[in-house]
């Protein structure tokens, strides 16, 4: 049997809780619901479960005096180095008494959780806001802009027995910026990669005494990996720490922001000057996400020296309400989707050369993990801000598909993306055209598949050990939608689920029978997707269906019942998927380097 790799076909971005098996499912149900009850023996009331990241789990909850709290659980399967760090996360955050940082209010450490309770800044983390609205007006980046650079300021002037000791946020991001629109105020949370800096701004070593200069640790970094979607080229590959590592995360903060995107990666396509921003602060974000050290630090300098007039810069904030490059539908009713994304046929974005796991220091982290995970490793820049662009349409409730072809002459796409919150169709639209202008920027033949699927509607057939069968529960059915109109006719061509032969990255083969089912599907007139998953003891099929032609309703509906029965034929490991995408309307793109420049209007009343 082939073991499981990492290199399988379609690579699920996220593990949402409804594709878990029945016991870890219920195993984190139970743990939340032990945290929730924990909090409520302590007092607190409307308690909530606001976010999850790599080291745990956040609750918000009311105190019995109305304060408003949020309380860090970390996972207590976490290795004891890093179930530590929770405790310098809550010591240095302690140390920061800053109104645009959230006081810590206890620390406390039961067994082997730890819990970081601290006050709850009001408002939204920027990741949320920013998927909601979308590339955010430029009066709303310069206020962020300025009130983040007053919070690095105030790092790098920390002062501890009254010596200077400069401190690092080391993960500054969208997700970890919550945001009060409605007072422009910001706070910066997430202190879990902070450390002293070792160097300062001019990249001198800050010593206390000479003691502290000869000691051995002089040349070893204390950096922490912040998240590789924004930290700069110095934190990734281990520098030593200094505040330059957050002048990065700020710069691709405002980027990601400016321009709707989850990451830095695609800064060199999507330029900040080719955003509609003022154009010194583009040249200013162009200047620190370079590739250039030297231009990097200037960048940071000018940033740092002229911030406060960028508070003075008077727009007019207009909204970009260009057609979507790629038909969207809208459902009219928002629905309560899980979206999850599966990929396939990643491997030719890979150059070999690219990024060298082995030179890092983190292969530890659970931060670099996600990383690796999501197969970003030896791609290039514009190849990994494309792969995120495609990510970041899953945290949308999106159902569909994407089949993108590149030919020698430009791209061939076809779609098929229904969104089920209407009013998020600016945010998706703009999140759609970065994905197309990536992928025109991606050089190279090859095709590259995604399905996006309700997490929600996954099944799952279990077994007790890998030489057993899957057997699937007796009414187990593969749901399906009916379109409104019925089309008979198959007169387009369809993206058929056998279209581009096997994939190479592919590792389950199907049984024949089921194979056969599939094809005999395939000449019904639908659009979807099916993916099967045989992992260990656990089976999942992701779907998402729609029947075309009406007529064929009942033979249909008796292959997908067909398709359930030969379940427990399926052997070995691994994912195979196929996708069905109507072929009508596929849009053609050229190749295309990188966006024009375009910054914002000198007079903008002029159109
Ligand atoms: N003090 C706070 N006030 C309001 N919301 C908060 C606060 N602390 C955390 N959150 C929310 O919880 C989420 C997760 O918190 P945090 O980023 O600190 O956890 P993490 O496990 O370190 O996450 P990551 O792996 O994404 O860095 C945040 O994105 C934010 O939405």
């Amino acid at each position: 049997m082939k073991e499981l790799t990492l290199k399988h076909f379609y690579i699920p971005d996220d593990q949402s809780v409804y594709l878990l098996s029945h016991k870890d499912a219920k195993k984190l149900k139970n743990w939340f619901a032990l945290c929730e009850k924990q909090l409520e023996r302590l007092g607190y009331f409307n308690v909530e479960l606001i976010g999850k990241g790599a080291f745990g789990f956040a609750f918000a909850g009311k105190s019995a005096l109305g304060e408003e709290r949020v309380f860090k659980f970390s996972k207590v399967t976490l290795p004891q180095h890093v179930q530590d760090r929770f405790e310098e996360e809550a010591y240095m955050q302690g140390l920061l008494l800053h109104p645009n940082i959230p006081k810590v209010i206890a620390f406390q450490k039961i067994k082997r959780q730890s819990i970081l309770a601290m006050k709850r800044a009001p408002g939204e983390d920027l990741e949320q806001f920013s998927l909601k609205y979308g590339p955010l007006p430029i009066t709303t980046l310069l206020s962020i802009l300025v009130s983040l650079c007053d919070v690095l300021m105030s790092l790098r002037g920390f002062f501890e027995n009254g010596v200077s000791r400069p401190i690092v946020h080391g993960d500054v991001k969208p997700s970890n910026v919550v945001w009060d629109d409605s007072t422009d105020t910001l706070m910066l949370i997430d202190w879990g990669s902070s450390v002293f800096a070792q160097l300062d701004n001019q990249g001198q070593h800050i010593g206390n005494n000479v003691m502290d200069l000869m000691s051995s640790d002089i040349q070893q970094t204390n950096a922490r990996l912040g998240d590789v979607y924004f930290i700069g080229d110095d934190q990734l590959s281990g520098k030593m720490s200094s505040p330059r590592f957050d002048e990065q995360g700020l710069a691709s903060t405002i980027y990601a922001l400016a321009s709707g995107q989850s990451s830095r990666f695609g800064c060199h396509v999507i330029k900040p000057s080719s955003l509609g921003l003022p154009q010194a602060l583009a040249q200013c974000l162009e200047a620190l996400l370079s590739d250039d050290h030297a231009t990097r630090l200037r960048g940071g300098d000018y940033l740092f020296k002229n911030y406060h007039h960028f508070k003075r810069i008077v727009v007019k904030d207009v909204v970009d309400d260009s057609i979507c490059s790629l038909p969207t539908w809208i459902s009219k009713i928002t629905k309560d989707i899980e979206t999850v994304v599966y990929s396939s046929r990643k491997s030719f974005l890979r150059d070999q050369e690219g990024f060298d796991k082995a030179n890092l220091n983190y292969i530890n982290d659970a931060q670099f993990d996600r990383y690796y995970k999501n197969f970003l490793q030896g791609m290039g820049e514009t190849e990994k801000a494309f792969i995120s662009a495609v990510s970041r349409l899953g945290k949308y409730p999106v159902v569909g598909g994407l089949a993108i072809r590149w030919q020698k002459d430009g791209m061939y796409v076809d779609s098929s993306l229904k969104l089920y919150n209407p009013s998020m169709q600016y945010s998706f639209d703009r999140s759609v055209d970065n994905m197309i202008n990536l992928a025109r920027a991606i050089d190279g033949k090859g095709v590259f598949k995604s399905c996006m699927f309700n997490a929600k509607n996954t099944l799952h057939v279990e077994r007790r050990n890998e030489s057993a069968n899957f057997i699937p529960k007796q009414n187990m059915l593969i749901g399906y939608e009916v379109s409104k109109v019925s089309v008979a006719e198959d007169q387009s061509r369809m993206h058929s689920y056998f279209e581009d032969g096997e994939d190479p990255d592919e590792l389950l083969k199907l049984p024949e029978p089921l194979l056969e089912r599939l094809r005999l599907l395939n000449n019904i007139h639908h659009t979807g997707c099916i993916i099967f998953e045989a992992l260990p003891k656990h089976l999942k099929v992701h779907s998402y269906v729609t029947l075309l032609d009406h007529s064929k309703e009942e033979a249909f509906k008796k292959l997908l019942n067909d398709i359930i029965t030969f379940i427990p034929t399926i052997e070995g490991l691994g994912i195979s998927g196929f996708m069905k995408l109507p072929y009508k309307d596929t849009r053609f793109f050229k190749l295309q380097r990188a966006l024009p420049t375009r910054f914002y209007p000198r007079n903008p009343y002029v159109p």
